[in-house]
């Protein structure tokens, strides 16, 4: 596996919720990062089926555009009762003609679990693809995963996304009720951030 070797990252996201949580999980390394959201680098379609797929397109394009080591987040919710839905189209249940609505998103999420009347524990996980991707085209893949429970009604505002209905395994809180540090020490890009650094920074 290649050695991360430069003093700077580019964080190929324009999602202001996903870049705090990786800054945080990146302090103490060193390394100074930018973010694709604030160079305004174009946001590539996400044309793939899976999670590795798009989180590739991502991280080559940011690498290519700026000429650094790019990491991309790819990320999402899949829920038993829904034979693994959203999954990779976890953002698209949010799109609206006027941006992104969480609440929304959420809100039909639970619907389609009252639809099929759906039993306690609503079983779901967090899924994070992470590539870190050079600018001469090599990549390494790490996968995290946290599991928890689909909970209504929405709790917290702490988080971004779906965080107010997703109650990891283990707590009495959902991810929403938690602040980033708790949330860093559990979720499913901290669990994936951990093997990247085992594989790359350390
Ligand atoms: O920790 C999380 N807490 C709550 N929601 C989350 C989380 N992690 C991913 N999610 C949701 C947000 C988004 O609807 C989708 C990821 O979609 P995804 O394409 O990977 O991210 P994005 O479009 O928001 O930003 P970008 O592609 O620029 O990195 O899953
Ligand atoms: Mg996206």
């Amino acid at each position: 596996m290649r050695k991360f070797s430069s003093d700077r990252l580019l964080v190929a996201t324009h999602n202001r919720g996903k870049l705090e949580e990786i800054a945080k999980l990146l302090e103490g390394f060193g390394i100074s990062v930018v973010s694709a959201g604030e160079l305004n680098l174009p946001e590539p379609a996400e044309t793939e089926d899976s999670f590795v797929g798009n989180a590739r397109i991502k991280a080559h394009a940011a690498a290519q555009a700026t000429g650094l080591p790019a990491l991309s987040d790819d990320s999402g919710i899949t829920i038993d009762a829904l034979d693994g839905a959203p999954g990779v189209y976890t953002a698209d249940w949010a799109e609206t003609p006027t941006g992104r609505d969480f609440v929304m998103a959420m809100t039909q999420t639970w619907d389609r679990l009252e639809a099929i009347a759906a039993t306690e524990p609503r079983l779901a996980q967090f899924r994070c693809t992470l590539v870190l991707a050079w600018p001469d085209g090599h990549d390494e893949v790490f996968e995290g995963v946290m599991a928890g429970q689909i909970v209504w009604p929405m709790r917290g505002d702490q988080g971004h996304g779906y965080d107010p209905i997703f109650q990891p395994s283990g707590s009495d809180l959902t991810f929403g009720e938690m602040d980033r540090w708790q949330k860093n020490q559990i979720s499913h890009r901290a669990d994936a951030f951990r093997k990247l650094v085992e594989g790359c920074f350390t």
